[in-house]
């Protein structure tokens, strides 16, 4: 089985607001509300794509139910922890002459709420894929990845992280499966700016030194970057296409690769290539990915 954790989910309210201004009234002329959260897209795109998974994670009040309905309603399992203070956030993503994004904070999870995800995560077993995504909210320590890594650490469960700063660097040396920054991260850790998938490699390397397995780069529009656990380096640029909505395309690429790595027996090949059709192919789309859109580009991508 795969599971998913978000820590903090979302209602996506995503709105576009002609030439947006400031201190103004701005009227939206379009609207899509959609669960969010990294995990969660992850297990959106992979019950698209034909798999089964569970998502677990925190939820609270009237929009952690909306959440969940939502998630049932696109067909996937879900396995959340009830949070009785505050709400689940509620995520503004507003497309205008620019992108700009507000996220809320999340409610306050307590230390029996991290006890209970720590028995959920108890069962797992070394069959089984974890993917661990998104930011926590400000009320937890920020080692909690490190935690769950820690504590899992003897199971040889494949562990897949995506996440930032310290989250991220903090588990390395629990040698994650897969960890998924974009050049825009991976420049922050290491203080420098990577524009082109050349300047990428050497920082991707030094993550594969600290500790991943795998290390995969996105960089939107230009395609990624992949260096398997073989030192082997994989690069594609991204389909071409009309960007619709990008929320969620790191996310629908985690879940492209690990879709295309468990049908192909662990081809690492056909799983960065499944990887960027997926997040190209929610890129193009309103909501996240379907099956038959990620096939399209995947045929136009070996064309
Ligand atoms: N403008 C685009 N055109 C084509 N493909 C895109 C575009 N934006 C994203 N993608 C595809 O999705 C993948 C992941 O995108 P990106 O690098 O933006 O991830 P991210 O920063 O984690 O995104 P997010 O946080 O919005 O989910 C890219 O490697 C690419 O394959
Ligand atoms: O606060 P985080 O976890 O960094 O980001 C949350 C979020 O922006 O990420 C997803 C897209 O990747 C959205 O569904 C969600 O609103």
């Amino acid at each position: 089985m795969i599971y998913t954790v978000t820590f903090n989910p979302s209602l996506d309210y995503i709105i576009r607001v002609n030439h947006f201004q400031t201190g103004e009234i701005n009227k939206t002329y379009y609207e899509n509300i959609l669960p969010g959260g990294k995990g969660i897209n992850v297990s959106i795109v992979l019950s698209n794509l034909g798999h089964d998974s569970t998502a677990l994670g925190f939820m609270a009040g009237f929009t952690g139910k909306e959440i969940e309905n939502r998630m049932n309603n696109f067909g996937c399992q879900t396995d959340f922890i009830q949070v009785k203070n505050g709400l689940s956030r509620i995520n503004v993503k507003m497309k205008s002459d620019n992108e700009t994004e507000i996220n809320g904070m999340g409610p306050k999870i307590t230390d029996e709420n991290i006890q209970e995800l720590f028995e959920k995560l108890d069962k797992l077993t070394k069959e089984d894929i974890l993917v661990i995504s998104g930011s926590i909210p400000s009320t937890l320590p920020d080692d909690i990845y490190e935690r769950i890594m820690q504590h899992l650490q003897d199971k040889h469960i494949k562990i897949i992280v995506d996440a930032t700063k310290n989250l991220m660097m903090n588990v390395l040396k629990y040698k994650p499966f897969l960890i998924k920054p974009n050049n825009h991260e991976l420049g922050e850790l290491f203080d420098v700016t990577l524009n082109t998938q050349d300047e990428v490699i050497p920082y991707a390397l030094k993550l594969q030194e600290m500790g991943a397995q795998n290390v995969l780069i996105s960089m939107a529009g230009q395609g990624a970057v992949f260096i398997d656990e073989q030192k082997t380096i994989h690069k594609s640029p991204a389909p071409k296409g009309t960007v619709v909505n990008s929320v969620g395309a790191g996310d629908s690429m985690v879940a492209g690769f690990i879709s295309g790595y468990l049908n192909s027996d662990g081809d690492y090949k056909k799983a960065f290539l499944k990887g960027i059709c997926a997040g190209s192919a929610s890129a193009f789309s309103p909501n996240l990915c379907t099956k038959e859109e990620v096939e399209e580009l995947l045929r136009s991508l070996n064309q």
